[in-house]
């Protein structure tokens, strides 16, 4: 079975076993990445995958949402990056082989990667004899990146984020909204057949939540934040906000949450029955009406809660 992590020790014996090196193993592992993808609307599966410098590789694959706009889609290079991110993927992104060509939001998503202009990239679809690798620089020249609007030492993904959150209020018995809450979850009637509930204390979520914005990158408008997302049987999983020098090609925290889900093996998205979004109160980049439609469309069942932080 495909999986979207493999470890270092499993990455070396596999490429022993082919007669390769790890870097020549990945273009082989392209097509295992593009069976992982979801995308019900194109029909057009594209798969990354990633050699890390601690040696393990990590795999992303497209994901569409119907009925919502396509700018909530995933791509296989941003997906690769939040599952690198979400994992302590090492400090660098080596080398990485991709079914197809990365996009221009996708070349873009890259940059904030240090040094990504060295990383190694071949595209298989193009080169199916003879992969050759060549460095993102040779796709990207004259690129527009963190450095236009950060200093040096500001960190970027990959590299560890604190952003000293913590719950507004914390002390304030008055603050309902700080106040963990239990909510009983029926799912009784999901398209997939799932039938049971959990009642769950949103507890775990909220923290988790918290542990996601902390970790989140937002160095360009200052507003950290993360989701939780936990399924019909309770499990929980984070995904963090990670912003694009570029904007658009930032990736939102819904979508960063979805990753964790489908990484840890997660089916269909209307077995998330509970949300809760960590984000600041009244700054200038908010992601609650987004998340919440976005989430309506996905999971019909799934309660979203967002909790303020300071
Ligand atoms: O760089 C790219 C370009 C496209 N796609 C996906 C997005 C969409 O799901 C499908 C068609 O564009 O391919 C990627 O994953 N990466
Ligand atoms: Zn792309």
């Amino acid at each position: 079975m495909a999986k979207f992590i493999i470890s270092a020790s499993d990455a070396e014996s596999m490429a022993k076993s082919k007669g390769l090196t790890v870097p020549q193993l990945l273009p082989s592992l392209v097509k295992s990445a593009q069976s992982l993808a979801r995308p019900p609307i194109s029909n057009f599966h594209v798969g990354a995958v990633g050699l890390s410098s601690d040696g393990r590789i990590f795999s992303g694959a497209n994901v569409e949402f119907p009925g919502l706009p396509l700018h909530h889609s995933i791509h296989a290079e941003q997906f690769l990056i939040t599952n690198l991110a979400a994992h302590g993927g090492g400090p660098r992104l080596v080398y990485m082989a991709v079914s197809a060509a990365p996009c221009g939001h996708c070349r873009q998503f890259l940059q904030e990667l240090r040094r990504v202009c060295d990383t190694q990239i071949v595209i298989t679809d193009r080169f199916q004899e003879n992969p050759d690798y060549k460095p993102i620089s040779s796709i990207l020249p004259d690129p527009f990146g963190p450095f236009d609007l950060l200093d040096q030492e500001t960190p970027l993904i990959l590299e560890k984020h604190d952003n000293q959150l913590s719950f507004k209020d914390h002390n304030k018995d008055h603050n309902k909204d700080d106040k963990d809450r239990t909510f009983l979850a029926q799912n009784g009637n999901l398209s997939n057949g799932y039938s049971g509930s959990v009642v769950k204390n949103d507890g775990e979520l909220k923290k988790k939540g918290l542990e996601a914005a902390r970790e989140s990158h937002a160095p360009y408008s200052g507003c950290p934040c993360g989701v939780a997302l936990m399924d019909c049987e309770g499990k929980v999983y984070k995904g963090s906000y990670m912003e694009s020098a570029a904007y658009n090609p930032s990736m939102m925290p819904v979508q960063a949450a979805l990753v964790a889900y489908m990484v840890a093996g997660g089916g269909g998205f209307d077995r998330i029955v509970a949300a809760v979004l960590v984000e600041k109160e009244g700054v200038s980049v908010r992601q609650e009406d987004t998340a919440r439609l976005m989430l309506n469309r996905i999971s019909p069942k799934c309660e979203l809660r967002v909790v303020h932080c300071v």
